[in-house]
């Protein structure tokens, strides 16, 4: 068995919003992965329904091989950390490194030590007092000392600074190459954290838009802009996934990559083109063609 989560037809409604709509979708063990999208766009539940959190509505998942739902075994070894995790109202540091070090088998004691000394994560104050900051450094304690075989991080660096955002990097990359496992975290930043995916998955509306190898994808679209009127040509019979317009000039990014003839074409007509990022990459796929204000200003006059 090589893959650590395995979907078919995931979805799961709540009244007439479809947070997953028929995800099949197979993620590698040993790897890790940027589950991304726009808000709404149903990277949590997602997550839910593969650590047992939620039930789908209907098709099915399997982590490890089994229905998390009905094997408890599956369960000690998912962790998910997810951005509004709750402990209970006593808790200090102490408590929640015992409770973790009790539920999860392969925790590191030593790592979780460092950690905590690393993100100043304070030692008497009850974690309900928490900065919002220090909630989120302790979900990666527990998540990264945990060593869980399958680990979810849903928006980790909430409130984090970007000296502990870095730092969480650097030692997710670290430990993670040192005890290799299967990591899926979903993230809104991502130039910052695309160095540490292997492979991603776009997710729009509840379905998957894209899921390949982060080097695959980084050619798997260019923006193109110039004249309105040139750039609307050579779109032509083209798969346009984002448009932005201001004046007379526009901004595509369209999906596929470009052949020698379009390069040629390109230089003949002036047009600027280049490569998009990840982040673009994602945007361009969230994106909704409504009326810029510009677009509106410009069909008033
Ligand atoms: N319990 C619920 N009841 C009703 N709607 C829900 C519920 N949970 C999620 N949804 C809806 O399902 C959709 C997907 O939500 P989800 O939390 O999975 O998105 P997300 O990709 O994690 O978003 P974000 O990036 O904002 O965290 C959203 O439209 C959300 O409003």
């Amino acid at each position: 068995m090589n893959y650590a989560i395995e979907t078919t037809n995931l979805t799961r409604v709540h009244g007439s919003t479809r947070a997953l709509d028929g995800v099949t979708v197979n993620i590698r063990k040993n790897t890790i992965t940027g589950l991304l999208g726009r808000n709404g766009a149903g990277k949590t539940t997602f997550m839910s329904l593969a650590t047992a959190q939620d039930r789908p509505t209907s098709g099915r998942v399997r982590v490890l091989g089994e229905a998390p739902f009905e094997h408890a075994g599956v369960l000690d070894q998912l962790c998910f950390i997810r951005d509004n995790q709750r402990y209970p109202d006593d808790y200090s540091l102490k408590h929640a490194l015992r409770a973790a070090r009790i539920f999860y088998p392969n925790w590191s004691q030593e790592l979780a030590d460092e950690l905590v000394e690393m993100f100043r994560i304070p030692k008497k104050t009850i974690v309900k007092k928490f900065s919002r900051g220090q909630t989120s450094a302790l979900g990666i304690v527990l998540g990264l000392a945990s060593r869980a075989p399958v680990t979810f991080f849903d928006e980790p660096y909430l409130g984090l600074d970007a000296t502990a955002r870095h730092y969480f990097y650097d030692v997710l990359l670290r430990d993670y190459q040192a005890h290799p496992r299967t990591i899926v975290l979903s993230t809104h930043l991502i130039d910052e954290m695309d160095r540490l995916l292997e492979r991603v998955i776009i997710i729009d509306r509840g379905r998957i838009v894209q899921d390949a190898d982060v080097d695959e994808l980084r050619g798997a679209a260019y923006q193109i802009s110039g004249p309105a009127q040139a750039v609307d040509a050579f779109a032509e019979g083209r798969r346009v996934l984002s448009s932005h317009r201001v004046g007379g000039l526009a901004t595509l990014v369209i999906e596929g990559t470009l052949t020698q003839a379009d390069h040629d074409t390109l230089t003949a007509t002036d047009l600027e083109y280049g490569p998009v990022t990840l982040q673009e990459l994602v945007a361009a796929y969230g994106f909704d063609d409504v009326e810029s204000p510009v677009k509106l200003e410009e069909a008033r006059s």
